[in-house]
């Protein structure tokens, strides 16, 4: 079995560590990574997996401008598709002003898009942040930029925000950068969907699979998962926790959303396929080069449909049962109960669910270990919760509503984490159908547009401080402040606005409150790198993270029961 205990590899002060897992012979799309029984590593962030897959032996200042000419040039060769030529003007019809910022270079826009992505101090989102800095008189809630030299604006501040994203389908619409993403999706992923109808009936099916009914029922695989991953820890120990809710996130992705039942050494296959995948969607020169479902993306793909399409065979054999796939399978419209998911739609859409909700749960629970290391008091309060929760509900087994009604510091801590670090972007561009106005400037039909969740709670005027120091993990973060109307936060987006508003936002959310109560009853920890002046982020990511993906020492491990 894997074993997800780190071991120093180096002496000094700031240690080195990697990843054992023994070998085993795996009979399924591709053998394990490790040669000679060595260490591997499981990875889930795409944009470094892409670079450190495509590396080999050349070197990085080639390998980046691989990755970057070749964005360039998918980006260049589809631009009529979505750049007008009379662009970057503004539209004449408009009085009103473009969005203060830069767009760069011609054609190439901001490079420092690419080369200001994140900042050890401040962590990912730090070219937004400077990008809105850029006006005079301080920071704007909306600004232009360029990335690849697409004019865009990203809009922020959550009634500009709201004001944009809720006319989404009418002012603005999603995209499509190129075919072979959306394939890589399945071709039937409701995220690339720009028909409103199709939307709504694609969000109305698969959402039934994640109602507050069907956490209900994922609530024992959820408990399972966390467990068992939770077990993997041992006292004494050194531990990357971001290595283990990774695998946590994944172990829900075929546990909870596919309902497969998978041995040990299965598991592994199943989380380098669905890596494997991830790097293709996202690697431009898979995009951009013929072959595709020959590459490893392409058979890891073939693998994960597969599995997909053994369990729709099994529902239909054996009939529903709680997991998120049979949702799907089994959903009925209900404006016109004869309409119901394709296989394809089936398909496309349980893979978007594993996609869009691994890494963002797993990097929110990453930095939620790393900030309840840097708060102690914190740790105490969540643990003393889930005492006080445990001895009302003695001998029962955790159910969604005893997260609901009786953990609220539970939620204000998630909420804490996602306020301090969300996601430094949306998921998706956005390309403005018409030109239209907001916050007294113009956004000119064919532009780019995103909203930034990281800009706007950093501009949230109910408690912005001058120093920014309302977001930083170690002056910034009280969960205490959502228990009280006066100091509440009132700009929060971590999930969206909108037709589009994060779908999985229920799943995710009793996922993380699952491990991080059971982690709160079980474990005793400290942080072993990081102190409250030397906490560092990663540079190049586009998902705010850790540097050293929170590496703790765990200093007492009881027992699941407790
Ligand atoms: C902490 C965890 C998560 C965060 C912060 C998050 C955040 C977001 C955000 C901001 C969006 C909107 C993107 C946009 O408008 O372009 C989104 C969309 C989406 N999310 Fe999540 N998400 C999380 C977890 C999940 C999970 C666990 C799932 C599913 C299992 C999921 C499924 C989706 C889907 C399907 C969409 C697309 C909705 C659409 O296009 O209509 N997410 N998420």
């Amino acid at each position: 079995t894997s074993s997800f205990v780190l071991r120093p590899s180096s002496s000094g002060s700031r240690r080195r560590f990697t990843f054992s897992t023994s070998t085993h012979n795996l009979n399924t799309y591709r053998k394990p990574l490790h040669r000679h029984g060595a260490t591997t590593s499981l990875q889930l962030s795409p944009l470094s997996s892409i670079i450190t897959n495509i590396s080999g032996k050349i070197s990085p200042q080639i390998r980046n401008s691989i990755l970057i000419g070749s964005a360039a040039a998918l980006l260049f060769k589809n631009r009529s598709k979505f750049y007008p030529p009379n662009l970057p003007r503004p539209d004449p019809a408009f009085t009103e002003p473009l969005p203060d910022g830069s767009l760069g270079c011609p054609y190439l826009g901001n490079i420092g898009f690419f080369t200001n992505m994140g900042n050890a101090k401040t962590g990912s989102g730090e070219f937004y942040r400077y990008q809105a800095s850029l006006a005079d008189g301080g920071n704007p809630q909306l600004f232009k930029y360029a990335p690849l030299g697409t004019p865009s604006v990203v809009i922020t501040g959550m009634a500009n925000v709201k004001k944009v994203f809720n006319q989404e389908f009418k002012l603005i619409n999603a995209g499509i950068l190129s075919d072979k993403m959306v394939e890589s999706l399945g071709g039937e992923s409701l995220v690339f969907v720009t028909d409103q109808e199709r939307h709504q009936f694609l969000r109305r099916l698969v959402g039934q699979s994640m109602t507050p009914e069907q956490i209900d029922k994922a609530m024992p695989a959820l408990m399972e998962s966390a467990t068992r991953m939770i077990n993997t820890l041992k006292e004494g120990e050194d531990v990357e926790m971001e290595r283990v809710v990774t695998a946590f996130t994944l172990d829900v992705a075929w546990r909870q959303i596919l309902g497969l039942n998978l041995k040990d050494d299965e598991t592994e296959t199943f989380n380098n396929a669905v890596n494997d995948w991830i790097i293709g969607c996202f690697n431009p020169l898979w995009l951009f080069l013929p072959g595709k479902r020959f590459s490893k993306s392409g058979k890891a793909f073939k693998y994960l449909v597969s599995k997909i399409e053994d369990r729709l065979d099994e529902f239909e054999r054996n009939g529903p049962d709680g997991s998120t796939l049979s949702g799907m399978y089994f959903a009925k419209d209900e404006e016109d109960p004869s309409k119901r998911l394709s296989k394809k739609d089936i398909i496309s859409n349980s893979l978007l669910l594993i996609f869009a909700g691994s890494e963002t749960a797993a990097s929110t629970l990453t930095v939620a270990t790393l900030a309840l290391g840097l708060h102690k008091d914190v740790f105490n309060k969540l643990k003393n919760e889930q005492l006080a929760m445990m001895a009302k509900h003695e001998g029962k087994v955790m159910t969604r509503e005893m997260l609901e009604k009786d953990c609220p510091y539970l939620d204000v801590v998630v909420k804490e984490v996602m306020r301090i670090k969300p996601l430094a972007i949306t998921g998706e561009n956005r390309f403005a159908q018409e030109t239209f106005v907001v916050d007294g400037k113009q956004v000119p039909k064919g532009y780019g547009v995103t909203f930034c969740p990281g800009v706007t709670h950093l501009l949230d005027p109910s408690l912005r401080e001058e120093d920014n120091s309302h977001m930083d993990i170690v002056k910034g973060f009280k969960p205490e402040r959502w228990l009280d109307d006066k100091t509440k936060p009132t700009d929060y987006i971590p999930f969206g606005v909108g037709p589009r508003y994060c779908l999985g936002v229920n799943l995710a959310l009793a996922e993380m409150k699952v491990f991080l109560a059971l982690f709160a009853r079980r474990v005793d920890f400290d942080l072993t790198n990081t102190t409250s002046d030397d906490v560092e982020w990663k540079n190049f990511s586009i998902i705010p993270k850790p540097k050293d993906g929170a590496l703790v020492s765990v200093s007492s491990l009881s027992d699941a029961n407790v």
